[in-house]
C-alpha cells in the first residue's frame, strides 16, 4: 500500500506546467501583437524647396500600405544647394546644372523599383516670386525630367500657401497641441495661426481653411514679400551713399557696389539720381538706432481692420503657442538664445551688446562662423525681435509662447515642403492616428497580470 505515491503530488506538477506554458504562449502572444513589426516596404516623395537663398531637396518616406493613413510620413533623406535658383537670372541653364548633384542623391537614397512612382514637386518661394522668371523654370524643369521619377512640375508657390503648409508641417509632426507657425526666409516671411477671434470675415486673402486629425481650422496666414531677412536688409541698407551703419559692427569698414544694393524689386524704386558706383560700408554697432532703422522699414499709420500688423495688413490677437524656424531658429541659435524662458528684455541686451561689440573682435571670439553669416547677426537679431514684437505685437509676456525650432520630432525639418507634398498626395491626415490593437494601459495590464501569475507559480 506504500508504494502508492500522492496522485495530487505528480498531476500539480502537470497543472502548473501547463498553466505556465499557457502564459508564457500568451505573453508572447500579446507581446508580438502589440508590437507588431513595421511594414517592410515603403513608398516615397520628393520636393524641392526652391528658395530664394538655397535649395534644399527632401526625400519623404511612408509606409506602403498605409499612405491614407495618419501622422506616418517622415524626412528620410535631404540635400541642400546653395545658390538659390533666381540667382541664376543670367545664366539660366546653370539653375538646372546646380541640382543635379542632389538628385543623383536622391537616386541613391529610394529603391530602384519605387523611382517610377516616385512624386516628384518643385515649389519655388520669394526669391523666384520677385524674379519671375520663365527661363530659370523652364531650365529647371528639364534637368528634372533626366531623372527617373514621377515629375509633377515646378511652380511658384503663393505667400499664402507657403505661411499654410508651413503650419500643417509643424502640426503634422506634432499632433499633441495646436501651434502657429513663424517662418522667417530671405525674401519673405510668413505668420499662420488659429485664433478664436478670426473666421476669415474681416479679411477673406488671410483665411485657409484645412480639416487636420478630425478637426476643421479657420487659419489666419499673411507672408510679407520683401521681409525676409536679405531683402529687409537691402531695405536697411538703402540709405544715403558712406552710411553710418548702427546695424553693423564699429570698426566694420566695406566698400561695396551701390547697383548691387539696387537689384531687387524691393528696393529698385528707392534708387538715388546720382549715387556713385561704390560706397564705404561703416559700421557703428548701436541696437537702439538700428532697431529705429528695421522700425522705418514698417508702415503702421493706416489700418483699416479693427486691428494690424505692419503695412496695413490685417492680424487677428495672437493665440496659442508657436514653432519659429528658419532663420529665426539660425539666429537665435548663433546667440544662445533658443530658450524663450530667458526674458525678452535679456535677449534684447545680449543683441545690443554683440552689435557694440567691434568686429575684430566679434571676428576672434566667433572663428568657427562663416564670415557672411557672422557679419549680419547684429541686423538679424535686431530685426527678428522688432518684427516680433512691433510687427506681430508679441510682448514680454507672451514671447515665451515662441519656441525657435530646426527639427521636428523624428528629425523632419520645419518648413512648407511637408505639408505641400501631404496635401498634393492627399495625405493630410483628416482623422486622429489608429490607435494600437489595445490602449496602451490594457496591454501594460494584461502583461504585468501574466507576469505576476508566472512569477507565483513558479515560487510554488
Ligand atoms: O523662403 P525664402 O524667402 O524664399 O528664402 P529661403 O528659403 O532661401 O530662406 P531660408 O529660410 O533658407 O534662410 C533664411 C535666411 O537665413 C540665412 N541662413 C541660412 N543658414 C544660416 C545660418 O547658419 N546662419 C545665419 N543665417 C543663415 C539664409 O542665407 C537666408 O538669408
Ligand atoms: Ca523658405
Amino acid at each position: 500500500a506504500m508504494k502508492e505515491k500522492n496522485p495530487w503530488h505528480k498531476s500539480g506538477i502537470v497543472i502548473v506546467a501547463v498553466i505556465a506554458v499557457v502564459a508564457v504562449v500568451a505573453l508572447v502572444v500579446v507581446f508580438v501583437v502589440q508590437n507588431m513589426p513595421l511594414p517592410q516596404k515603403y513608398k516615397y516623395g520628393i520636393v524641392l524647396d526652391a528658395g530664394s537663398s538655397h535649395t534644399t531637396v527632401f526625400i519623404y518616406e511612408w509606409p506602403a500600405e498605409k499612405d491614407n493613413n495618419t501622422g506616418r510620413a517622415e524626412q528620410k533623406h535631404s540635400c541642400n544647394v546653395k545658390p538659390g535658383i533666381s540667382s541664376y537670372a543670367g545664366t539660366p541653364w546653370k539653375a538646372g546644372q546646380s541640382l543635379r548633384e542632389c538628385m543623383r542623391e536622391a537616386e541613391k537614397n529610394i529603391p530602384k523599383q519605387r523611382h517610377a512612382q516616385t512624386p516628384l514637386y518643385l515649389g519655388a518661394t520669394a526669391g523666384m516670386r520677385l524674379l519671375a522668371s520663365d527661363e530659370v523654370f523652364r531650365a529647371v524643369s528639364e534637368t528634372l525630367q533626366t531623372f527617373p521619377f514621377s515629375y509633377q512640375g515646378a511652380r511658384i508657390l503663393s505667400g499664402q500657401e507657403e505661411g499654410a503648409f508651413g503650419w500643417v508641417t509643424v502640426n503634422y509632426l506634432d499632433d499633441r497641441l495646436k501651434q502657429g507657425a513663424l517662418d522667417l526666409g530671405g525674401a519673405s516671411t510668413q505668420i499662420s495661426f488659429v485664433s478664436k477671434m478670426f473666421d476669415g470675415s474681416e479679411s477673406p486673402g488671410n483665411s485657409v481653411t484645412f480639416r487636420l486629425y478630425g478637426n476643421d481650422y479657420n487659419l489666419y496666414t499673411h507672408s510679407f514679400l520683401c521681409y525676409g531677412k536679405d531683402q529687409a536688409l537691402k531695405m536697411a541698407l538703402s540709405g544715403p551713399p558712406a552710411i553710418r551703419d548702427p546695424c553693423f559692427h564699429p570698426e566694420y569698414v566695406e566698400t561695396k557696389e551701390y547697383s548691387k544694393l539696387y537689384d531687387s524689386p524691393c528696393v529698385s524704386d528707392r534708387k538715388p539720381q546720382g549715387a556713385p558706383a561704390f560706397f564705404q560700408h561703416t559700421g557703428i554697432g548701436n541696437f537702439q538706432q538700428c532697431q529705429d532703422v528695421v522700425r522705418s522699414l514698417f508702415n503702421f499709420s493706416q489700418c483699416k481692420y479693427s486691428q494690424c500688423s505692419l503695412n496695413g495688413v490685417y492680424q487677428p490677437p495672437l493665440q496659442g503657442v508657436f514653432g519659429a524656424f528658419s532663420a529665426y531658429y539660425y539666429i537665435m541659435d548663433f546667440f544662445n538664445l533658443t530658450d524663450t524662458s530667458i526674458p525678452l528684455d535679456t535677449v534684447k541686451e545680449r543683441i545690443a551688446r554683440f552689435c557694440a561689440t567691434p568686429w575684430q573682435q566679434v571676428k576672434q571670439q566667433n572663428p568657427g562662423i562663416k564670415l557672411k553669416y557672422l557679419v549680419g547677426y547684429c541686423f538679424a537679431g535686431t530685426y527678428l525681435l522688432t518684427l516680433l514684437t512691433d510687427g506681430y505685437n508679441f510682448t514680454s509676456e507672451t514671447y515665451s509662447n515662441i519656441k525657435f525650432i530646426h527639427k521636428q520630432i523624428k528629425g523632419s525639418d520645419a518648413g512648407w515642403t511637408l505639408g505641400y507634398m501631404l496635401n498634393l498626395t492627399n495625405m493630410i491626415p483628416a482623422e486622429a492616428p489608429n490607435e494600437p490593437p489595445l490602449p496602451y494601459a490594457g496591454y501594460v495590464v494584461i502583461v504585468t497580470v501574466i507576469i505576476i501569475l508566472l512569477v507565483v507559480l513558479f515560487l510554488f
